[in-house]
């Protein structure tokens, strides 16, 4: 986590070309920086006592541009809680890299499955992180594997990482019947209990680990996230500021 992060300047988008698929250039499928829908003008919200600052709006300008990417595994809430946390953060743009994958390739998830196995997906989904990481200022909601391989971790690692660690069993509740790839078996408890114990070494990389339990709707996964994240700064200050504090406490002139 560095706040040079913020001086990181966007670059092209290239031509995707994986798993023998011309994949059409997805520069068209994230407005980065054009028109940020999640632009909140509520600064200020009402309580009993008087006008409070949502804690949210605070953390745009301590993280200094820094990404916040969301990890974990499939239905662990990625999606609901990084769009959450962005709108209420005002000034983040949210990403949604299998929205972005399904978009560049004009293909669902399943037909990328069906057509290039979890390989080609894979490929594709490096890419697209790939392209999507030298953004800033973005919430970025990820796939449940895209910890799997070793390279996506030099781009997550870019931004603060956020765990969303939720049992298997209440995930089961939430996705059950939907048509994500991996889950389409005679068990997809199992199967989600098997990737979990498989991809946990993985996820606990994470630079914050958020346990989520059956009672937390979306809105107090998003609370928690945002106070681990003050938290989270408040304990990793930037270089500078250790920097400044060894100075002084040498007696060594800061900047005159
Ligand atoms: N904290 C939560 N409580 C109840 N349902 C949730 C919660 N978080 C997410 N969901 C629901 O679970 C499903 C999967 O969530 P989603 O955000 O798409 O997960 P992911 O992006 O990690 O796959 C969605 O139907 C979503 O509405
Ligand atoms: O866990 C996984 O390997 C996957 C999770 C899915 O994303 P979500 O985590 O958003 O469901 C999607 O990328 C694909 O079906 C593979």
């Amino acid at each position: 986590f560095t706040t040079h992060r913020a001086f990181v300047a966007p670059r092209p988008i290239i031509v995707l070309n994986a798993g023998g698929f011309e994949w059409e250039d997805p520069v068209n499928a994230f407005d980065q920086g054009v028109d940020n829908p999640y632009k909140n003008t509520d600064l200020m919200t009402s309580t009993d006592g008087g006008l409070k600052i949502d804690p949210a709006r605070l953390l745009s300008p301590r993280l200094n541009g820094a990404n916040l990417y969301f990890i974990g595994m499939m239905g662990s809430g990625k999606t609901s809680v990084g769009e959450a946390v962005a709108r209420r953060m005002g000034s983040y743009t949210f990403l949604d890299t299998d929205a972005i994958i399904e978009k560049a390739t004009k293909m669902t998830i399943p037909e990328i499955f069906e057509a290039e196995g979890e390989e080609g997906f894979r490929q594709v989904e490096a890419q697209i992180l790939d392209s999507v990481h030298p953004y800033v200022r973005c919430v970025i909601s990820t796939g449940g594997g895209i910890v799997t391989r070793m390279e996506n971790w030099s781009k997550l690692q870019t931004g603060l990482v956020i765990w969303l660690d939720v049992e298997p069993e209440v995930i089961i509740k939430r996705i059950q019947g939907t048509d994500r790839p991996l889950l389409q078996t005679e068990d997809p408890l199992k199967k989600l209990k098997a990737l979990l114990e498989e991809r946990k070494p993985k996820y606990k990389n994470a630079d914050i680990r958020v346990k989520v339990t059956e009672e937390m709707d979306t809105a107090a996964v998003a609370d928690q996230v945002i106070y681990d994240l003050h938290h989270f700064i408040d304990d990793n200050p930037p270089a500078w500021k250790l920097a400044k504090a060894k100075a002084q406490a040498e007696g060594l002139d800061w900047v005159q």
